[in-house]
């Protein structure tokens, strides 16, 4: 019996289509993993995996591609090894890489039927929903977040994009309340991960999404005292290895600055003063208790307990510091640690700082455990609703390739819910969006000559019709608008345009702008008697809806998916208006062009083998 013999049965006339498939899949880690296997054993043709990380031990207990011995191992390669072996008629490409890498630029993803996103960052999801838009290749976007899973097939002007709806904005903390006026444990966990440990092992300078800065400007004073204070800690690195390295960093952060702060009497009003520590009565307590004590992770510690593992991770870190900075070249960066919540010494030592903090402010500690939980914003990463949400994945391919639109859903996955996997009709575009909501279009122009004023001029002003009032802007910020005509004379090289990058045109007209444009760069040596920057084909530019919401923000989030309540429509978050096209479309039949993933469109699912009977694809 064929391998093949019940794919082709249940998938019929569409199973000849996905073998000859070339499809992408963007992520091997949880649902990677699952989605891999999936449509290895479907039978797509030739499938691309990419993924930039190695396998790390966490990922075993779910990521069943790989094992043990694949600990540190490219995922990319390691997966396509290991599902090589499920059916070795299929061709499988790894790449260990980022996707936003220029390799993988618009053509290479034009080249493929169909792209599946297994990603775990907001980011990334949206560069290959912008790329994907740009190649006109159909996405199925997914993501879980514990029990919850979302599937979303995305198909260029025919459905929302991933930037249509705003995503949920991490939770963030008021910089002070981080800094001066914690009053919860995470307040204290936040402060030891993403300032303390920072600026002794990290580049101090990063910025950390944890810090909301929004209330900076009324607190400008004391915004300036806390950069002083990162200052001086900073200049204690110096001090690294040294055997009075413990001690300084203690007096720094839970005596100095303690007693600076309990010196602004205005603070403390309304909140309870902190109380500073002292370095020798701690120490003295802590003489009999041993740096073990780390191990019981599952009880709030002791003070001694406390300063025990404080002064041994700081040891163990500042060594680990030390080595690779003797190892690393002089002429490359200083080696800095990063905060894994799967690395012991860096756990170790946020989660003794976060509880002496939190005894100086008298907050109630937490166990190593829970700060782990806490300080890896761990919801956990459950294999069954990866699994599901890697076989909706496929089927909601199926329905993509087949052009059925109309049957095609939003997928949600959850476990409060009567029913534990509920669907929404796809929506169309919202006119609004500013990824989707664009005219697209290749600007091809010659890097040698062309120049700001070519596509101002020839194309903006005199081909298709552009007033004055417009700005053209790219990911680092405008190149040009009515008041900022400086650039026009430069090339597309000396403003740091790039092949493969956007360049967004937006036009300011009052009474009837257009959509935004969207140009994506081919750069192209062109013949010298002909225009240095041209457009492919005719642009006939839509103009803004006059009744449409307001645009939509999209914050920054972790990327994870909010699933939505019993049987009902997908959650809205509140600020997020209702698109009157969300009205309009209850049920409509979105007509699927073949085009846009190179099939035709048929109905039914009917497989072929008149032996066996037919089956039917229920949808
Ligand atoms: N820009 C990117 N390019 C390529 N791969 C990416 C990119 N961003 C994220 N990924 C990959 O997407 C995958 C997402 O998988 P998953 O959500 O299971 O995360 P994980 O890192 O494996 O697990 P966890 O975060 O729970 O420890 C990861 O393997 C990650 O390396
Ligand atoms: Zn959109």
């Amino acid at each position: 019996m064929g391998r093949d013999r019940f794919a082709k049965q249940s998938l019929g006339y569409l199973y000849p289509r996905i073998k000859q498939s070339r499809i992408l899949m963007v992520g091997a880690g949880g649902i990677g993993c699952e989605l891999l296997k999936n449509l290895v054993l479907t039978g797509f043709g030739e499938i691309h995996i990419v993924d930039l990380d190695t396998i790390d031990l966490s990922n075993l207990n779910r990521q069943f591609l790989f094992r043990q011995e694949h600990i540190k191992k490219s995922k990319a390669l390691v997966a396509k090894e290991s599902a090589a072996k499920f059916n070795p008629h299929i061709k499988l490409e790894a790449h260990h890489a980022n996707i936003k890498d220029p390799q993988f630029n618009i053509e290479w993803f034009q080249s493929f039927a169909l792209i599946f996103n297994a990603l775990d960052n907001l980011d990334a999801r949206r560069h290959v929903n912008k790329m994907c838009l740009a190649a006109d290749v159909a996405l199925i976007e997914s993501g879980t977040t514990g029990f919850n899973g979302q599937v979303q097939p995305i198909i260029k002007g025919k459905t929302e994009c991933y930037d249509c709806s705003t995503k949920e904005v991490p939770k963030s903390f008021p910089v002070c309340t981080i800094r001066s006026t914690p009053s919860q444990p995470i307040h204290c966990i936040v402060w030891a991960k993403s300032y303390l440990f920072t600026e002794l092992f990290g580049t101090s300078e990063e910025e950390t999404p944890e810090f909301d800065h929004s209330e900076d400007s009324e607190n400008a004073k004391e915004i300036e005292n806390l950069r002083q204070e990162s200052q001086a800690l900073n200049s204690i690195r110096q001090s690294m290895g040294s055997d009075d390295l413990a001690r300084k960093v203690f007096d720094k952060v839970f005596k100095d600055d303690i007693n600076r702060l309990r010196s602004m009497e205005d603070m403390w009003k309304t909140r309870k003063q902190p109380n500073a520590l002292d370095f020798d009565g701690v120490s003295k307590g802590a003489s009999g208790t041993k740096p073990s004590v780390a191990q019981h992770d599952q009880k709030a510690w002791t003070v001694a307990e406390n300063f025990t593992v404080f002064c041994d991770s700081l040891r163990r870190l500042s060594t680990r510091l030390q080595t690779s900075q003797a190892r690393s070249e002089a002429d490359i960066a200083a080696p800095v640690l990063i905060f894994d919540k799967d690395d012991e010494d860096t756990l170790d030592f946020v989660a003794a700082s976060a509880n002496l903090r939190s005894i100086v402010f008298g907050i109630e500690s937490k166990s190593k455990f829970d700060i782990k939980q806490m300080a890896g914003n761990i919801i956990p990463a459950i294999a069954t609703t990866n699994a599901i949400t890697a076989s909706l994945c496929v089927m909601q391919a199926f329905k993509v390739m087949r052009g059925d639109l109309d049957k095609a859903k939003m997928v949600f996955l959850e476990r409060s819910a009567a029913r534990v996997i509920n669907s929404d009709t796809l929506k169309p575009p919202n006119p609004n969006c500013n990824v989707c909501g664009v005219m697209s279009s290749t600007l091809i122009l010659d890097p040698d000559r062309a120049t700001l004023k070519d596509l101002v001029e020839d194309i903006l002003k005199t081909q298709l019709g552009y007033g004055d009032e417009f700005s053209i802007n790219n990911e680092v910020g405008t190149l040009y608008d009515p008041d900022l005509d400086d650039n026009l004379s430069k090339k597309f090289s000396d403003l740091g345009v790039k092949a493969d990058s956007f360049l967004t045109v937006i036009d300011d007209d009052e009474d009837d702008p257009r959509v935004n444009l969207s140009l994506a760069i081919l750069e192209k040596t062109l013949p010298a008697d002909t225009k240095a920057v041209q457009l492919p084909k005719k642009l006939d530019i839509a103009r803004k809806p006059k009744d449409a919401p307001a645009p939509l923000t999209n914050g920054d989030t972790n990327g994870h998916v909010t699933a939505s309540p019993v049987g009902t429509k997908r959650k809205r978050s509140l600020e997020e208006p209702e698109s009157g096209l969300q009205q309009n479309n209850k049920r409509g039949k979105i007509h699927m062009p073949s085009k846009a993933i190179g099939f035709q469109d048929d109905d039914l699912v009917i497989a072929d083998d008149s032996n066996d009977g037919a089956i039917v694809i229920d949808d």
